[in-house]
């Protein structure tokens, strides 16, 4: 539908019009980051934030509040949603004077009603600017000029918004404040307010971090490991053991910079019952997968309740994985991404929680690593593949446990953790990537029916690792 009333360089009046929604609407299914693949929704505009020839729209799909920032052009560039009228409507993401606004807005540099930008340093001018490709639940766009004061930094667009403190941006930037060398500085964030009944709400819509140059992706490093690993020539290995100690590091100046406390009964029972209802959550969302093993879930949900204390909770960083963690071009090991699981709500995502959490979360991820190599060399030998499990979940543990002075203590909340992480993930891959779920479906498999003693994957602890 054309726009009618609307002029074409009026792009406030243009946010009003059904047909950039309805444009919209089309198009968010095609993107990695919709969350929403395969369901009918209502998409609604809910609010709009008018940066001159840009716009952002808050759109509510179903239950979510989606963002999605925009701009009106006379070409289609990088990435066009539609074309309405004589004037192409673009994904803001990929231009480079809209992210500017974005920028400035952020770094209080533009005043625009309803938004608010907070800046700890100065983010350089966009400059060029690349969209990070890839597996992302978020839109990040690289910018900025390594020469220049303010430097290359990295701007996330949150894409699903929640009214209340997004972690990314209050745990980033408590670290940032503590000097904490673990991760990358935080420089500017934008928060935006919206109606919400007969209140007003504020959340989060965007971080600016310092980039990371010549980084490499934790993820990469260790899959393409494993999959040299299957086909006998695994050449040099990822360290583990000092990503181990950069995790204890990000933990310490967690606590230090935010505080800890010992678990009380209630916290403990709030912690149990939240495992139950994730439990029954993943059985019910995963009820094909995960029928095979309605009898050993159930003993799993039982043994929940054999849970004593947490011990110790401190804010975590919460989805820990090697897809958030790069190695910089002076081989240390820096932490993303403290935004915590996107599917999970956000007001649960900034309790303190057991810093076993992100262990094992990191554990997961080497069993994925070789999982995803598995998947590629299907005549690979399993026992190597479990073998490099092994290996590198032991290396990471020690790691850990030099930097932190103790280990973390395989107890029962270890377990029930590793075993929240895989139904979890297979959730996300029903929903993300169909083709992986055998991943995380044979660690909930292995998880269940294991002995006690084991080791976290499932494989023996006494086992020799093959040379
Ligand atoms: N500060 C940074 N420096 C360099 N690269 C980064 C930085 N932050 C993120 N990246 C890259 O962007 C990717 C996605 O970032 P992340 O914060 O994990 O987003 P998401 O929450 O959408 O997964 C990372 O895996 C990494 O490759
Ligand atoms: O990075 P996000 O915050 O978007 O996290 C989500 O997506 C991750 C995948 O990109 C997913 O992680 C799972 O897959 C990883 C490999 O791609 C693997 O290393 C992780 O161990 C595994 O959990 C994450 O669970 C999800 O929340």
């Amino acid at each position: 539908m054309a726009r009618m009333s609307a002029q074409p360089n009026d792009p406030a009046h243009g946010t009003d019009d059904p047909a950039v929604v309805d444009a919209i609407a089309a198009w968010m299914p095609s993107t990695r980051w919709y969350p929403l693949k395969g369901q009918q929704v209502d998409v609604a505009l809910e609010r709009s934030f008018d940066l001159g020839d840009a716009a952002i729209l808050l759109l509510r799909a179903g239950d979510a509040l989606l963002q999605v920032p925009v701009a009106w052009r006379d070409e289609p560039g990088a990435a066009p949603i539609a074309r309405l009228g004589d004037r192409w409507l673009v994904d803001a993401c990929h231009d480079a004077d809209a992210v500017q606004a974005l920028l400035d807005a952020a770094s209080g540099k533009r005043s625009v009603a309803g938004l608010e930008g907070d800046a700890l340093g100065e983010p350089a001018p966009v400059g060029d600017i690349r969209v990070v490709a890839g597996e992302q639940s978020n839109t990040s766009i690289i910018g900025g000029d390594p020469e220049a004061p303010g430097g290359r930094w990295i701007a996330k667009v949150f894409r699903v918004v929640s009214p209340g403190d997004n972690p990314d941006v209050v745990v980033t930037g408590a670290l940032t404040r503590a000097g904490c060398a673990r991760v990358p500085a935080l420089r500017a964030a934008l928060s935006a307010s919206w109606p919400a009944g007969d209140a007003t709400v504020t959340g989060h819509l965007m971080a600016v971090s310092a980039f990371v140059p010549g980084a490499s992706d934790g993820w990469e490093l260790f899959r393409r490991h494993a999959l040299a690993a299957l086909r006998g020539d695994p050449g040099a290995t990822p360290d583990a053991t000092a990503l181990g100690a950069a995790v204890a590091t990000v933990h310490r100046d967690l606590a230090e910079a935010l505080g800890t406390a010992e678990a009380t009964e209630a916290d403990t029972l709030r912690f149990i019952t939240g495992l139950e209802q994730r439990l029954a959550w993943a059985r019910e969302q995963a009820s094909d997968a995960l029928g095979e093993l309605d009898a050993e879930l159930s003993l799993a949900a039982e043994r929940l309740r054999a849970i004593g204390s947490l011990g110790q909770l401190q804010q975590i960083h919460g989805d820990l994985h090697l897809g958030q963690v790069l190695r910089g071009d002076d081989g240390a090991w820096m932490l993303l991404d403290f935004e915590g699981e996107p599917l999970r709500p956000m007001h649960e995502r900034m309790v303190r929680e057991p810093r076993v959490r992100d262990v094992v979360g990191m554990l997961r991820s080497f069993d994925y690593a070789a999982g995803w190599a598995l998947l590629q060399e299907p005549g690979g030998d399993p026992a190597i593949a479990g073998d490099w499990i092994v290996r590198r979940q032991r290396e990471f543990l020690d790691g850990y446990a030099d930097a932190m002075g103790a280990a973390p203590d395989r107890d029962p909340v270890f377990d029930a953790l590793l075993l929240d992480k895989a139904l979890y993930e297979v959730v996300y891959e029903l929903r993300n990537r169909p083709d992986w779920l055998p991943i995380p479906l044979e660690a909930v498999r292995a998880l269940v029916t294991a002995q006690p003693q084991q080791e976290p994957s499932g494989a023996p602890a006494d086992r020799t690792p093959v040379e």
